[in-house]
């Protein structure tokens, strides 16, 4: 099968083109370009502030962008947002979820409106529970609200899931996970690219995104800095917390700041 990007295996997994926002007077992205290949495993990383939930919000159809396009395989997110929303698997900045269901019956649901059959849905949502270790809350009859934040990263992530997507976009999935947690996390995502999938994740941890993402994009002041593998954005830096100072720039604390915090 042939799209109007030539052969369908050349066609990125997800494609930003000049995405730009502006809210008020700060220029949160600025024309986002960025070309993430099937298959691999990309990191954006960037200060707070940088612009990496805007990006990522306009990227999967949840913000809608100024001007520029984004695509998933090849589909137009904003022209065509339910083909495009059935390729993607999401796990938002600051998700809400329902808080008085379980997290059995939020997969429940979820599948419901995914259109999934519902057996198939309970075979995934039982054996995703398991995995992440959330199967004794669910067994406990345990609601969402009394879910601590990474147990309701996890059950994000289970939604994202759910319906086998292609592309999964993540927004800091490792944030309040703890370290056991963190290694089941990552052990999923490399299985679902050697897979095939493809996966964006965003993250502050430098070192994180180095051990387990393939390819990178820094992103500051709305723009991208650079990106593309791992080993050339890194170039001849050790790590690659020197490569983000080096493009971001380092601030320092003062000889004379805080001095009030002396004893
Ligand atoms: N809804 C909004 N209204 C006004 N300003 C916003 C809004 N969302 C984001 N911004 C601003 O846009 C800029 C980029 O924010 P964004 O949340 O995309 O950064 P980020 O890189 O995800 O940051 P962090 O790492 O702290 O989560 C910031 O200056 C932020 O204050």
């Amino acid at each position: 099968m042939t799209s109007a990007h030539g052969p369908e295996e050349s066609v990125p997994a997800l494609e930003l083109d000049s995405l730009t926002k502006t809210f008020d007077e700060t220029r949160a992205a600025d024309q986002v370009s960025l070309s993430v290949p099937r298959g691999s495993w990309t990191g954006l990383v960037g200060p707070n502030g940088a612009g990496k939930t805007t990006s990522l919000s306009m990227a999967v159809g949840l913000l809608r962008p100024d001007s520029g396009t984004a695509r998933v395989l090849g589909v137009d997110v904003w022209a065509e947002p339910v083909e495009a929303k059935r390729r993607l698997g999401v796990l938002p900045d600051g998700l809400s979820l329902p808080e008085r269901l379980t997290g059995g019956e939020l997969l429940d649901y979820w599948g419901r409106l995914r259109g999934l059959d519902r057996d198939l849905t309970r075979d995934r949502s039982e054996e995703m529970l398991r995995i992440l270790e959330l199967d004794r809350a669910e067994r406990n009859g345990t609601l969402i609200a009394e879910y601590s934040t990474g147990m309701r990263k996890k059950i994000g992530l289970a939604t994202a899931l759910l319906h086998a997507p292609e592309v999964l976009v993540l927004d800091e999935p490792y944030e309040a996970v703890d370290p056991v947690s963190a290694r089941v996390l990552t052990a999923i995502l490399r299985r679902y690219t050697d897979g095939g999938g493809t996966v964006v994740i965003s993250s502050h941890v430098m070192a994180l995104v180095e051990r387990i993402t393939d390819r990178v994009a820094i992103i500051a002041d709305g723009r991208v800095l650079a990106d593309g593998p791992l080993d050339l954005v890194r170039g001849d830096d050790p790590v690659l917390e020197d490569t983000f100072v080096r493009l971001v720039g380092a601030r320092e604390v003062g000889e004379g700041d805080l001095a009030w915090l002396g004893f």
